[in-house]
């Protein structure tokens, strides 16, 4: 089989501190702001049915009247402290933040176009004041970058003449450019998210995909970057030709959570997520169904049960604040992450047959799993059946960590643990303690 140049370069997770924190995150926030954000999906009444933050692709934008919109944009309350300090109630340890959607309008005062934060009323650099006030916070910070540029002339969807790609080398450096002073100017960020990588130009990129993946790592060590970035020299994305992951996570899982822990193939993972059906930049009108805070702590307790983190978007609108449905989901999880962020901190895949009252999460390192309850069984008696070699030794509720609930064995490996009766109004969390006994697992038969 042909040998790739530019694939993966890694098989495998990554080892080191930097991405076991970042597998450690649990639940992470997006924020998507900028000018789409002073349109909120509406133009002169009429709603924008796409996603808000695509609007000036909307066939009814007439031409120039978003590229002007910047003018506008001077959100008179965003206070980055505040927003920083809700992140931090609600319970998330990490924050990707865009600093440069599809439409190329940049929150930061880049030195390599008009177009952006500093030729607006705003003038403030908001990239600085979010990674400040975030990392402020204990929040670890992202930076969401668009390599598609609808306002830079030089972007090209495709590579067919000899001045598409003399205009293509001109973007490629500019896009460096901006990495670069991105990275030097916000030191604090941990990694770089990706989008806007689909198009035939940059799937023909393959090359300098690797070489710029490999100039920004050595330009900033440790940088977490997914597998949205890189293409290989036949155009492969997210996987290469070889089939392994290209990225330190698989970053596909856009508004889908995987089903079984088979769908995640081994590789670290996140899963972004909208509390509307669909739609990231401020929306006027929520169209259709927006998640519950139930909704959004199943989803969270799901992602971490198969071994990756739920990362919830926020659209703040144009004068900087939130919504008050978003505020009171971040309020509401943030009661439950408060009580019960032991099962989600620092916890990993169980490997445990799943039930149907909820989730498994492990805690890494530990002996520790724990049973996070969606739904109660009329008989209140919750079915266990540990992985092979695995023995409960004891089990608690988090909230009372005192009273030992009995487990009733079933037959040789699986039990029931008997609920005490009470109204369960709010997932809940069990604590299991295991020890190493039963019957022994094929490998470790293999061992011995
Ligand atoms: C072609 O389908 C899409 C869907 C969403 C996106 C962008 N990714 C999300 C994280 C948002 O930024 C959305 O605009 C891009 C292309």
């Amino acid at each position: 089989p042909k040998v790739l140049q530019h694939g993966a370069h890694r098989v495998g997770k990554r080892t080191d501190v930097e991405m076991a924190t970042w597998r450690g995150y649990g639940m992470g926030q997006f924020i998507h702001w900028g000018v789409y954000s002073l349109f909120g999906g509406e133009l002169n009444g009429n709603y924008y049915n796409g996603a808000a933050e695509w609007i000036r692709s909307w066939k009814d934008m007439p031409n120039g009247v978003y590229d002007s919109a910047y003018k506008q944009f001077n959100p008179s309350s965003f206070d980055a402290t505040q927003w920083a300090k809700m992140a931090k109630q609600m319970g998330v340890r990490y924050v990707t933040f865009t600093t440069k959607h599809h439409d190329g309008f940049c929150l930061w005062p880049s030195k390599y176009t008009d177009y952006t934060i500093a030729n607006s009323p705003c003038k403030k650099d908001i990239v600085k004041q979010v990674v400040d006030a975030y990392t402020k916070e204990g929040i670890d910070v992202y930076l969401y970058f668009s390599i598609m540029d609808w306002h830079n002339p030089d972007w090209r969807y495709d590579l067919k003449t000899k001045e598409d790609s003399v205009a293509f080398e001109r973007f490629k450096l500019f896009t460096k450019k901006q990495l670069t002073e991105l990275l030097q100017q916000y030191p604090q960020t941990k990694g770089l998210w990706f989008d806007g990588t689909w198009d035939n130009s940059w799937k023909k990129s393959g090359a300098f995909t690797d070489t710029l993946e490999q100039y920004l790592k050595t330009l900033h060590p440790g940088l977490i970057i997914g597998s949205r970035f890189r293409a290989d020299e036949f155009g492969n994305r997210h996987v290469d030709a070889t089939g392994v992951l290209m990225g330190d996570y698989e970053q596909g899982w856009e508004r889908k959570i995987p089903k079984t822990y088979a769908d995640v193939h081994g590789n670290d993972w996140d899963c972004v997520m909208t509390i509307p059906e669909n739609g990231w930049g401020y929306q006027k009108k929520w169209l259709g169904h927006w998640k519950t805070t139930n909704e959004i702590l199943e989803m969270t307790a799901q992602c971490v049960s198969l071994g990756g983190n739920f990362v919830l978007n926020f659209g703040p609108k144009p004068d900087g604040t939130f919504r008050p449905e978003e505020v009171e989901i971040a309020k509401e999880a943030g009661e439950w992450m408060k009580i019960n962020n032991a099962a989600i901190y620092n916890c990993e895949y169980a490997g445990w047959e799943k039930q149907d009252w909820g989730y498994y999460t492990k805690k890494t390192n530990e002996n520790k799993v724990y049973m996070i309850v969606f739904n109660v069984p009329v008989s209140r008696s919750l079915k266990v059946k540990p992985s092979k070699n695995t023995l409960v030794d004891k089990a608690y509720l988090l909230t009372a960590p005192g009273k030992t609930l009995s487990l009733e064995k079933l037959d040789y490996d699986a039990s029931f643990i008997q609920l005490p009766s009470a109204q369960y109004k709010q997932p809940f969390v069990i604590v299991l303690e295991t020890k190493e006994g039963g019957e022994k697992s094929d490998e470790q038969k293999a061992k011995t």
